[in-house]
């Protein structure tokens, strides 16, 4: 897509649909492959960079997987048993040999004697001095966990652009496995702009309000593949341009909020062109968040997100997640899809995003609209826990309507 230059801005300038402007935020953003080595008890979370090969089987040898007796039973088949008791092996000791003729006791998880072909859980068994007596029904080959019936040595375990959590935590500890490699965090920085703005805290002018924005996009976005840090900055081109050119080299995903409308004190587009950067695309069919930009500042990328705090928060679950997903690596989270609880009529027009309040109605996930229309409102987000995606083609809303949902927390299982 053809970069904007500087004087591109003016009326008319092409907006595009939020369906494109999606999939050209997502083949923009390339992959940084950038990956330190990390031990495993700071792993959660991370990306896995490599991919990882089972350097030893799971089990690693033919254990008991009872505590009772090991045997030899292949030739004695429905012949009830009366053996004599031999040896013992319980978990971590070396491996031993079944005496012929004989049973070895054994412990859940010990190393079954060489010879032994099946494990007689003690419950099913009577022992009497050093003699054991079975049943009939004792079956040849149970209770044997056998080595690499769960992970073959050399066999392909965890590939790139796995999320570590704790069933990776186990595999990996399981197979020793102390350090891994994995993605570097992402550096964002997000430029909060607007003289209007003071920090929670302080005193607030007339006029004034606190800034959400910011502390908002840092909540959402900071993870333990990316950290973000924040700056404000006031209304001011030469102040926004000082402040992009100071941190585009040490970024890897700058965000900007609000000035990105045509207002007067809107310099932000004007001052990522000053500062050496390309816009692709500067307006969205979307509602909220027309004005909403992204492109490259040097070696960074940019979004810009318009003010409004909902523009902004619905950009960044559009826009800047996906991104993120994409620099990092991953492959693109899968599109969640519920039934509307709602009407909502409109005339065809930008795709709208709505926030939804998600639950499981009968089996089936279902969103309910929360709160009134508003970009400036906090409450509805509040009380939602997704965006549901109105393609802009639609004339309306009808209960049971299936739309695609951005969820604010992404589920780790598919609910399509
Ligand atoms: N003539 C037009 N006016 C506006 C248009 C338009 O197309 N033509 N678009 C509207 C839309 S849609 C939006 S969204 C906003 C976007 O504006 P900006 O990105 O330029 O942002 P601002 O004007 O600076 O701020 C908008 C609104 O948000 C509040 N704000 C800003 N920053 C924060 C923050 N960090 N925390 C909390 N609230 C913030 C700001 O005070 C304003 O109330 O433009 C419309 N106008
Ligand atoms: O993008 Mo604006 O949020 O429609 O107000």
């Amino acid at each position: 897509m053809r970069a904007l230059r500087n004087g591109c801005f003016g009326q008319g300038i092409q907006m595009v649909s939020f369906e494109t402007a999606r999939q050209a935020a997502v083949a923009l953003a390339q992959p940084l492959y950038q990956k330190e080595d990390v031990s495993l008890a700071h792993a959660v979370g991370r990306i896995l960079a490599d991919t990882i090969e089972a350097p030893r089987a799971l089990p690693p040898f033919d254990q008991a997987a009872m505590d009772g007796y090991a045997i030899r039973l292949s030739g004695k088949n429905g012949v009830p048993l009366v053996l004599p008791i031999s040896g013992r092996t319980c978990a971590g000791d070396k491996p031993d040999v079944l005496a012929p003729g004989t049973a070895h006791r054994v412990m859940t998880g010990a190393a079954l004697p060489s010879g032994a072909d099946t494990v007689v859980m003690q419950e099913h068994a009577t022992r009497r001095g050093d003699l054991l007596q079975f049943g009939l029904d004792v079956e040849a080959g149970t209770h044997i966990r056998r080595v690499g019936e769960d992970v073959k040595q050399g066999t392909t375990i965890l590939r790139p652009g796995r999320v570590i959590g704790w069933t990776e935590v186990a595999l990996l500890t399981a197979l020793g496995i102390a350090t891994v490699s994995v993605a570097c965090p992402l550096r964002i920085v997000v430029v909060v702009t607007g003289s209007e703005l003071r920090h929670a805290g302080e005193p607030l002018p007339s006029g004034a309000i606190y800034d959400s924005n910011g502390p908002m996009l840092a909540a959402m976005l900071e993870a333990p593949n990316a950290h973000v840090s924040t700056l404000t900055v006031r209304d001011d081109l030469t102040a926004i341009t000082h402040a992009l050119e100071s941190i585009a080299g040490s970024a890897d995903l700058v965000i900007v909020t609000a000035g990105m409308s045509v207002g007067e004190k809107d310099h932000v587009r004007e001052a990522v062109i000053r500062a050496g950067g390309q816009l692709d695309i500067v307006k969205v069919a979307m509602k909220p968040g027309k004005p909403l930009a992204f492109g490259t500042l040097g070696r960074a990328y940019f979004v810009g997100l318009p003010g409004n705090p909902q523009a902004a928060a619905f950009g960044a679950l559009a826009f800047v997640r996906p991104m993120m997903k994409a620099l990092l690596g991953q492959a693109p989270a899968t599109r969640v899809t519920a039934e509307m609880s709602f009407t909502h009529s409109r005339k065809p027009d930008r795709t709208e995003l709505l926030p939804v309040r998600l639950n499981v109605k009968q089996g089936r996930l279902t969103a309910h609209r929360s709160g009134p229309g508003g970009s400036h409102r906090m409450m509805p987000m509040v009380f939602a826990d997704a965006v549901a995606v109105v393609p802009g083609a639609s004339m309306r809303v009808d209960v049971g309507t299936r739309l695609e949902v951005l969820p604010f927390d992404q589920p780790r299982f598919e609910v399509n």
